[in-house]
């Protein structure tokens, strides 16, 4: 996790922007007579170029690259290199999880190929659908991890997650806790996907693992604010990276003007109500 944590140091920010392009809600001058998957591209492109100064890392959804194809696909991997050139080290939202020599396969194409620095995954597999991701991603040594799925922050999540004694999201933060101690770190190099819609969940999860980088989503379109931040904080008031993807990247449909200066303004925003509150990584 260190290329998140140098990032996010060095910006004074825990802001991560999210890349989730849905085709028909760009602007329209974007979409006109042009394919999709060019319209999504030059949208991603510049909605980077104009929050760079404001978000330390950026945080890619897969499935709007995959549900567009081939180009598609070359999109986000032309995305990961521009993103790591403007010094946005890439979490790649891909959700993988599979047995051991799948996920070694996951592993090489997200990290090595594609290039992402981090990749989101699904512990339900358990160890050995964790493991290769972090074995690839420490040969690799550009500082990158996982994020393992722990306490989500979509509604049926704690249906799931909390259900069970123990918990699965227990079971998950034990797992990130056995897999992510690296000696030397400043954070260990397997971190924990907290929703910020889940306060209490963030709170038990967070004692559970005090060191360990949590990517918090949920702030802005899904109802999170400061207050479900906080519950996540580690005991310096650090440790949480907070993602937010569409109250960036169409924040021109409530403010009305360019795009690009409303991601920017939106994300600036977000900064600053982050800072104000203590939060820093
Ligand atoms: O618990 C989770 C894990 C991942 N996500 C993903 O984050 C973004 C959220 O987008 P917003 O527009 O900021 O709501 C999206 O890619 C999800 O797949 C999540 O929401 N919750």
């Amino acid at each position: 996790m260190r290329a998140l944590v140098e990032a996010a140091r060095r910006k004074g920010s825990a802001l991560v922007v999210g890349l989730d392009p849905v085709p028909d809600r760009l602007p329209p001058g974007l979409r006109a007579e042009r394919e999709k998957h060019e319209a999504v591209r030059e949208f991603c492109r510049s909605v980077l170029e104009a929050v760079v100064p404001y978000a330390a890392a950026v945080k890619i959804q897969l499935a709007h690259f995959e549900r567009l194809g081939p180009e598609g696909m070359r999109a986000y991997g032309e995305l990961v290199r521009e993103a790591a050139d403007m010094g946005l080290p890439v979490i790649a939202d891909a959700k993988r999880g599979d047995i051991a020599e799948t996920a070694a396969a996951y592993a090489e194409a997200h990290l090595r190929l594609y290039g992402a620095h981090c990749v989101t995954v699904n512990p339900y597999m358990g160890a050995d659908a964790v493991l290769p991701f972090l074995e690839e991603a420490r040969r690799l040594g550009r500082g990158g991890g996982v994020f393992v799925l722990v306490a989500t922050s979509n509604p049926s999540a704690g249906a799931f997650q909390e259900a069970s004694e123990p918990p699965a999201s227990e079971l998950a933060a034990r797992l990130v806790a056995d897999l992510g101690e690296v000696r030397g770190c400043d954070y260990p190099d397997a971190g924990a996907v907290v929703g910020v819609t889940r306060p209490e969940a963030g709170r038990r999860v967070r004692e559970l693992l005090p060191r360990a980088l949590f990517l918090a989503p949920g702030f802005g379109a899904q109802g999170g604010g400061i207050s479900g931040v906080r519950a996540l904080l580690g005991g310096s008031g650090g440790g949480v990276l907070i993602a937010s993807s569409r109250a960036i990247l169409y924040a021109f449909e409530e403010r009305g003007g360019d795009y690009r200066e409303a991601a920017a303004e939106a994300a600036r925003g977000m900064r600053d109500r982050l800072r104000t509150a203590g939060v820093k990584v």
